[in-house]
């Protein structure tokens, strides 16, 4: 957070990288769904076709997308559900800014950080339930349409199926760990949040699936082994470094990570030095990283639309983790200068 009275840094490149931001995203979508339906399926150059206007409209769609919605709406106001505390701000209040001079910057990133309608929180309703469980289930789509294509799903849609069930799976087993995410605690429900959610995590985070539905990948036993392997490592990583935070920050006396060496900070809160976060300053991304190849890896290397999502995503986590980077140095100052002495790389051990 920029301390009170100073100009608050603007990131994604402020008004103009978020005008480019909204026009880009959508038709970058766009270009890779009609790629991925295509012969060639050439990433890089123009569409293999623009589809009539009429392709692009169906009144059943909008209403299946509005009654999925809805369905995911009243589930989450099941009476059943957990209620968790959030992430308290450092003076118990929450600061309002009145901020009107970029209005698409502000509609790009938004300015509500929790945008709730009584208990209904949209931010984080968006977050895990719509888009995420509609990847996998676009994914199952996919997977069934093969079977009816080819008589059965084919090794590679089945481990590209199993390896993101088990990461949405896991994402809403752990649904609380979401409280401590940048995008609760950090940013704004606007644009970026909004169409990253509900459109881009299901029609390209399933860009894969789709892929081997139109282009069939043989897979041998042995690679796959191989990939199940790399997909087990990373989940591994991916979820003990994120585990450890977590556990760490909701009780530091945990006997789990009572034994970590950790800084004193300023603010009284304290930084783990040893363990995951003694690895790497962001150890979470580097497993989710190492899943992003295990998701690419069954398409085979003949093509590069399967690695769309790892490109992408490593853009993502390089910029996320350089956005945390100013945020907690602000947050804690010199104590993070001494982190940063101590662990020295930020996401791969002795590269980056
Ligand atoms: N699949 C996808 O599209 C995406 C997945 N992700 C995944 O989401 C997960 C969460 O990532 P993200 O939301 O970026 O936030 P992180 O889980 O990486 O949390 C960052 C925060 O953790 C705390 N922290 C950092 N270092 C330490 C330390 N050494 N000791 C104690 N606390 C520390 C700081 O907050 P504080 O000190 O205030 O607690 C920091 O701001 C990651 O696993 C990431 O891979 C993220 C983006 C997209
Ligand atoms: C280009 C563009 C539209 C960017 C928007 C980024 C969003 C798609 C991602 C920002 C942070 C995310 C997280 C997850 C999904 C993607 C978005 C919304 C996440 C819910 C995936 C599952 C993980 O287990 C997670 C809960 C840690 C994670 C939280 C961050």
């Amino acid at each position: 957070m920029a301390p009170q009275g100073s100009q608050a840094e603007l990131e994604f490149g402020g008004p103009l990288g978020a005008a480019a931001l909204l026009l880009l995203l959508p038709a970058t979508m766009f270009h890779l769904l009609l790629v991925a339906r295509s012969g060639p399926a050439r990433l890089l150059g123009p569409p293999p076709y623009l589809p009539e206007l009429e392709e692009l409209w169906s009144p059943w769609a909008l209403l299946l997308c509005l009654t999925w919605l809805g369905l995911q709406a009243a589930l989450y106001l099941l009476p059943a559900r957990k209620v968790a505390e959030g992430q308290e701000l450092k003076d118990k209040s929450r600061l309002r800014y009145p901020i009107n001079g970029n209005p698409i910057y502000d509609f790009f990133l938004g300015r509500e950080l929790n945008p709730r309608i009584c208990s209904f929180d949209f931010k984080y309703f968006c977050e895990l339930r719509p888009g995420l469980i509609g990847w996998v289930l676009i994914n199952l789509a996919l997977l069934m349409q093969e079977a009816e294509l080819r008589g059965s799903p084919s090794l590679a849609m089945w481990l590209v199926n199993g390896f993101q069930l088990l990461y949405v799976g896991d994402a809403l087993w752990h649904e609380e760990a979401v409280l401590t995410t940048m995008d609760i605690i950090h940013d704004g429900f606007g644009f970026m949040l909004a169409f990253g959610d509900l459109a881009w995590v299901p029609f390209t985070y399933s860009l894969q699936a789709q892929f081997l539905l139109y282009h069939p990948e043989p897979l041998g036993l042995p690679l796959a082994s191989v990939i199940c392997l790399i997909n087990a490592v990373g989940y591994y990583i991916f979820r003990g470094a994120n585990s450890q935070k977590n556990t760490f920050r909701k009780n530091p006396s945990d006997p789990r990570v009572a034994d970590l060496e950790t800084i004193s900070t300023a603010t009284g809160r304290r930084l783990l030095v040893s363990g995951w976060w003694g690895m790497v300053r962001h150890p979470n991304y580097l497993g989710d990283l190492i899943m992003a190849l295990a998701w690419s890896l069954p398409c085979g290397v003949s093509h590069l639309l399967p690695y769309f999502y790892l490109l992408y995503f490593t853009a993502l986590l390089v910029h996320r983790e350089a956005r945390d980077e100013q945020q907690c140095l602000q947050k804690y100052g010199l104590a993070w200068r001494a982190y940063c002495r101590r662990v020295p790389y930020r996401i791969v051990p002795y590269i980056y």
